[in-house]
């Protein structure tokens, strides 16, 4: 079972670990299923809400959806992979994001103001950058595993929500490769520009992309070597907050490319793996479309934004309190007098 006092080493370990994550609660379910046809409506025309009051409340544990305490938090890593020329911005601006962050001044910041959201930023390694991946393996075992556990980290039992956010110039490139690696077809289908690159610098990133995966073919044997080739420490982080918040009982609100390649790698050891989590939004990115799609997950929505941080998911909270607030305040049939249907 998951100890957050003795996080796991190695990838192995948490290959062992995700073949035992809990179920969804069935009995907080069926008291959802049971009270939710009591509610003064027509069957049915809370549409979406109610199935995201019937999925809280199943991964919360709780007969009761709640969303008092949603919590973000922005995992920063610094990528070798930029040395190929991939971002529109240089490295640097990590390091100087996370004390924006820090500040209260990036968007992030106003949105969870806004959503009434705790912020967290947690700095994975960044000083130091990941090895550049169109050359060598971006991490090793032992330091994905570790970056890992360092996500594992983020979360804790009574939270309402957790949405994995990033900082990590260069990190679409990752992602790409990630979801190249993982999904095949082109790797232009995977490839975006990110922070607003040219058409030069897009077809250089392709390329990159293109090649990584043939360099690193004859050691990706499962997802989790993918992620060890051609991810990063903040992708790993976001993958294992994802596993702890599993075991914690807390569901996860995906947000956009960076924080979906890293829960796809999870869904390619197991499909079951991402059952607590939703996808708050679509990023602008055309490769998050494509791997939504492949994940089986259909968006809250879609708002053109192609910032990470969180900031998509943390905007969509909202959507999930009310549909809690909804499925807990609203009176019965019986309580407010109201005449039930006919049939
Ligand atoms: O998550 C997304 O969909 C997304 C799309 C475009 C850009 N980003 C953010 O921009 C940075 C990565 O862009 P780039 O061009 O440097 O690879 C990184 O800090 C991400 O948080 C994130
Ligand atoms: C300024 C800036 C802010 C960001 N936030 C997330 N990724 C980012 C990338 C840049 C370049």
């Amino acid at each position: 079972m998951f100890d957050p006092k003795h996080p796991p080493q190695s990838l192995d370990e948490i290959r062992a670990l995700m073949a035992k994550m809990p179920a969804v609660d069935h009995d907080a379910q069926a008291a959802v299923t049971a009270r939710e046809p009591q509610l003064t409506k027509p069957a049915g025309a809370l549409g979406r809400m109610e199935e995201i009051s019937l999925w809280l409340a199943g991964w919360q544990g709780s007969s009761r959806p709640r969303m008092s305490r949603p919590r973000v938090t922005v995992f920063a890593g610094s990528h070798g992979v930029c040395a190929q020329g991939v971002s529109a911005f240089p490295a640097e601006v990590n390091q100087q994001m996370v004390e924006n962050f820090i500040n209260g001044g990036a968007a992030i910041n106003q949105i969870c103001k806004t959503v009434d959201a705790e912020l967290r930023v947690m700095e994975v390694a960044l000083e130091i950058p990941t090895n550049d991946f169109s050359q060598e393996p971006a991490m090793d075992d032992e330091g994905c595993a570790e970056a890992m556990a360092f996500g594992m980290s983020a979360i804790e039992k009574g939270l309402d929500l957790f949405v994995p956010g990033e900082m990590g110039i260069g990190n679409t490139t990752a992602a790409a490769a990630i979801a190249y690696g993982l999904f095949g077809g082109e790797a232009s289908d995977w490839t975006g520009r990110g922070t607003g690159i040219d058409d030069e610098t897009l077809m250089r990133k392709t390329r990159v992309v293109s090649d990584a995966i043939i360099l690193h073919k004859n050691q990706m044997h499962d997802a989790f070597d993918v992620l060890r080739c051609v991810g990063g420490r903040e992708i790993a982080a976001m993958a294992g907050a994802i596993v702890a918040a599993r075991f914690q009982r807390v569901p996860v609100l995906l947000d956009g490319y960076v924080s979906c390649a890293a829960a796809a790698v999870l869904a390619a050891i197991h499909p079951s793996t991402l059952d607590h989590c939703l996808v708050g939004h679509v990023s602008a990115e055309p490769g998050h479309k494509r791997l939504i799609e492949k994940l089986g997950k259909q968006a809250l929505i879609d708002f053109g934004m192609r910032l990470g941080e969180g900031s998509g998911a943390a905007l969509a909270i909202p959507l999930l309190r009310a549909s809690a607030e909804c499925h807990n305040g609203m009176a019965t049939f019986a309580k407010a007098g109201v005449a039930t249907c006919d049939e």
